[in-house]
C-alpha cells in the first residue's frame, strides 16, 4: 500500500497536501506538471511540502489507502491513469471538487474503490510562481460513513478543519449555489467588486433563487433566506477576491461551466422547473470555455 496520494496538486490539492504534511502525514504527490515541491502561503507563514510531484502513473506499484482527488472536473478523464494505478477495492477516493456530481463522474473510473464527495469551502489561489495562497480558513464538509471517517481521521488535528454531516446533500447544494453565482464574475471578467453594484447584486440574488428551486427539487433542505445571504456574502467579499473559474477564464483554460452552472439548467429541465437566468448564462459560459478562434 502507498498510504495517501494527492492527485491534482493545484490550489486545493496543495492546501490539503500542506495540511497533511504539517500534521506529519506527507502524501504522495501525483500531478501533470513536474515540481520539486509544493509551497502554500498561509496567514502564519509558508508550508513547503517535499516532492517531487510525480507525473507518470507507471511509477505507482501498489494501490493507495486514500486518494484525494483535486483535479478540476474538466480534468477527471485525463487523470484516469492515476486512478487506474492508485485504486483497489479497499481504496477510499475523496473528491475535492465543486459540484454535486462528483461520485457519478469519478465512480466509474475508480475500479471498485469507495468514492466519497466533499464540499470545499475555502478559497485558495494559485500564484504566478506556482505557489498557492490560502485565502481563508481551510474547511471541508464530508458525509457520514466509514469511508468519510477515514478521510476525516487523516486530516484530524491539521489546519484543514473537517465536519461530517448527515444531510450532505443540503450542504453540497448550498455550496453549488455559491459557485453558480460566482460564475457571474467570469461573464463580467472581474472579481468580487462587481457585487457592490446594485444591479449585479440583484442579479446574483435572483439567480441564487433560481438555483434554490432546483436544489429543493433535488432534495436539499435550505432556508428561504439563502439567496439573500449568498448575495450579501459576495457583496461583503474583499473586492479582489476571485473564484477558481475566473482564474481559469483569465488563463484561457477550459471552464467547469457544466458542473457549476449547466447543472442547474439540466436538473431544472428534468424537474420541469424553468431556469430563465441559466438559459442565458450557461451558453455564454460554455462559449467562453471554447478555445479562441
Ligand atoms: N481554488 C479554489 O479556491 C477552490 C476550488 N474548488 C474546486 O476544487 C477543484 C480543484 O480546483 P483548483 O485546486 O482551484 O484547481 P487547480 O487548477 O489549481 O488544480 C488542479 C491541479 O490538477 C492538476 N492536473 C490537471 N490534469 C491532471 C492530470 N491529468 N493528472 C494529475 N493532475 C492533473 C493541475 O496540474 P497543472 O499544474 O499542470 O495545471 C493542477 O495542479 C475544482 O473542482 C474547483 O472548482 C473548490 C473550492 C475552492
Ligand atoms: C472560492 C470559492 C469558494 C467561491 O466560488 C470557490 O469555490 C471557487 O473558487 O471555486
Amino acid at each position: 500500500m502507498n498510504g495517501i496520494a494527492v492527485v491534482g496538486p493545484g490550489a486545493i490539492g496543495t492546501t490539503v497536501a500542506a495540511s497533511l504534511h504539517e500534521a506529519g502525514r506527507t502524501p504522495l504527490l501525483c500531478g501533470r506538471t513536474p515540481r520539486e515541491r509544493l509551497d502554500l502561503d498561509t496567514d502564519d507563514g509558508r508550508i513547503t511540502v517535499p516532492g517531487p510531484v510525480l507525473t507518470d502513473p507507471a511509477l505507482i506499484t501498489a494501490p493507495a489507502d486514500v486518494v484525494l482527488l483535486a483535479v478540476k472536473a474538466t480534468q477527471i478523464d485525463a487523470s484516469a491513469g492515476w486512478l487506474d494505478a492508485l485504486c483497489g477495492p479497499s481504496t477510499v477516493v475523496c473528491v475535492f471538487q465543486n459540484g454535486v456530481e462528483q461520485v457519478a463522474m469519478v465512480g466509474p473510473l475508480a475500479h471498485g474503490a469507495q468514492v466519497i464527495p466533499s464540499v470545499v469551502w475555502f478559497p485558495a489561489q494559485r500564484q504566478p510562481d506556482g505557489s498557492v495562497w490560502l485565502r481563508g480558513q481551510a474547511r471541508l464538509t464530508l458525509p457520514t460513513g466509514t469511508a468519510a471517517d477515514a478521510v476525516a481521521a487523516l486530516l484530524a488535528g491539521s489546519r484543514c478543519a473537517v465536519e461530517q454531516v448527515e444531510d450532505f446533500t443540503s450542504q453540497a447544494w448550498l455550496k453549488l449555489i455559491q459557485n453558480a453565482v460566482a460564475g457571474l464574475m467570469v461573464l463580467a471578467g472581474r472579481r468580487a467588486a462587481i457585487f457592490r453594484r446594485d444591479d449585479l447584486f440583484e442579479l446574483a440574488r435572483r439567480y441564487a433563487a433560481e438555483c434554490l428551486r432546483v436544489a429543493r427539487a433535488e432534495g436539499a433542505v435550505l432556508d428561504d433566506r439563502v439567496p439573500d445571504e449568498i448575495a450579501e456574502k459576495f457583496r461583503a467579499m474583499p473586492t479582489d477576491m476571485g473564484t477558481s473559474i475566473l482564474a481559469d477564464r483569465v488563463a484561457d483554460r477550459p471552464l467547469e461551466w457544466d458542473v457549476r452552472n449547466g447543472v442547474i439548467a439540466r436538473l431544472g429541465r428534468a424537474h420541469g422547473i424553468g431556469t430563465p437566468i441559466s438559459d442565458v448564462l450557461v451558453p455564454l459560459l460554455a462559449a467562453a470555455s471554447a478555445p479562441r478562434a
